[in-house]
C-alpha cells in the first residue's frame, strides 16, 4: 500500500481529486467550530447534506478558515425523493455560499425510479453549469443499474455505510467493477467500539478504536467520513498515518460478524 497521508487523494471523473479522509457533520447542530477545527488540523474534505441543516455553518466555516476555497473539498447531498430537485439544489448552494460544491450526491434512492432519474438529471445539469464539479449517489445498490440502463453518466461515488461489521460486499464489488469510488459513512460504527477484536487490536497497537477503524477503512481503499463535534477527537481521528494495520490485524477486522445496515433506504424499490 502506497504510504498514505492526510493529503492523499483519489481522482474523480472531472479530473479533480477528493481527499481520502473527510469530516462528517451529521447530527452536529453547531458544525461551525468542528469544521474550523478540522480544517486547522489539516482536513480538506467536509461531508454535509441538505438534511443535516448545517450547510450554512459549513459554508461559513470554509469561508472563514482563511484557506483557499480550491483546497477544500465540500460534499453535500440532495434528499432522496425530492419533487423539485432544481429548486433544492439552488437552495443548498445559496446556504453553502461557496460558489460551487465539489461533490453533489443523491442522499438516498427514495421516491422510485422516475424520481431518482429526475434528480440524477438535475445533478448532471448542475454539473454542466459548473455548480457541482462531480456528482454521485448514496445508499444506492441495484438502483445504479437504472442510471446505466438510462444511458446517463455513471456516478463518481457511492456513499454507503461501511465498517468491519457492515462490509456490503456485493455493492462494493459492483462499484469496483464500474469504477465508482466508495465513501464510507458510519466508519466509527457510531461510537460502538465494543467488539472484542477491535478492543484487542486497539490495546495491542496503542491506538484508539476510532483510529483503528479509520485506518482499516483507508486500507480497504475507501474514503472514511468520521464525525466528531469535539476538536480533540477530530484531530485524533485524522492521526492515522504513523501506523499501518498488519495483515493479521487487518484480516481479523475484515472477518467480523456482520450487523444489519443501520438505515435501510437501500431496500427502496
Ligand atoms: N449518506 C448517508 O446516508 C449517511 C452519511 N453519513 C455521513 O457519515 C458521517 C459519519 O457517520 P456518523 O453516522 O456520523 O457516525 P460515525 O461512525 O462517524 O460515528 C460518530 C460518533 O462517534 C463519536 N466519536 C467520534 N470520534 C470519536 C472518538 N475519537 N472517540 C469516541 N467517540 C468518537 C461521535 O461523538 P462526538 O461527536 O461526541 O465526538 C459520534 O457520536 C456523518 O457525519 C455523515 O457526514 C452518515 C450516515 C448516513
Ligand atoms: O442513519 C439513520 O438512522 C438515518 O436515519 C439517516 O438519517 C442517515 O443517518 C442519514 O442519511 C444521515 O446522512
Amino acid at each position: 500500500m502506497a504510504s498514505l497521508t492526510l493529503q492523499s487523494t483519489a481522482k474523480l471523473p472531472s479530473g479533480h481529486t477528493i481527499p481520502l479522509l473527510g469530516l462528517g457533520v451529521y447530527r452536529n447542530n453547531d458544525a461551525y467550530p468542528a469544521v474550523i477545527a478540522a480544517l486547522k488540523h489539516g482536513y480538506r474534505h467536509i461531508d454535509t447534506a441538505e438534511m443535516y441543516r448545517n450547510e450554512a455553518a459549513v459554508g461559513k466555516a470554509v469561508r472563514d478558515s482563511g484557506i483557499n476555497r480550491e483546497e477544500i473539498f465540500v460534499t453535500t447531498k440532495i434528499m432522496g425523493g425530492t419533487a423539485a430537485p432544481t429548486a433544492s439544489i439552488k437552495a443548498s448552494l445559496e446556504r453553502l455560499d461557496l460558489g460551487y460544491v465539489d461533490l453533489y450526491l443523491i442522499h438516498s434512492p427514495h421516491g422510485g425510479k422516475e424520481t431518482r432519474l429526475k434528480i440524477w438529471r438535475a445533478l448532471l445539469e448542475a454539473k454542466a453549469q459548473g455548480k457541482a464539479r462531480d456528482v454521485g449517489v448514496s445508499n444506492f445498490v441495484r438502483h445504479l443499474e437504472e442510471i446505466r440502463e438510462a444511458g446517463l453518466e455513471t456516478p463518481a461515488i457511492n456513499q454507503i455505510e461501511l465498517h468491519p461489521f457492515c462490509k456490503q460486499e456485493p455493492i462494493v464489488e459492483y462499484c469496483n467493477k464500474h469504477s465508482i469510488l466508495i465513501s464510507a459513512f458510519c466508519p466509527l460504527v457510531r461510537a460502538d467500539f465494543s467488539d472484542p477484536v477491535l478492543q484487542e487490536i486497539s490495546k495491542k497497537i496503542n491506538k484508539s478504536p476510532a483510529q483503528v477503524l479509520v485506518r482499516w477503512s483507508l486500507q480497504k481503499g475507501w474514503i472514511p467520513l468520521p464525525k466528531s463535534s469535539h476538536p480533540e477527537r477530530i484531530a485524533s481521528n485524522a492521526d492515522v498515518y504513523d501506523f499501518q494495520l498488519s495483515a493479521e490485524d487487518f484480516g481479523a477486522l475484515d472477518n467480523r460478524p456482520q450487523k444489519p445496515i443501520s438505515w435501510n433506504p437501500i431496500d427502496e424499490p
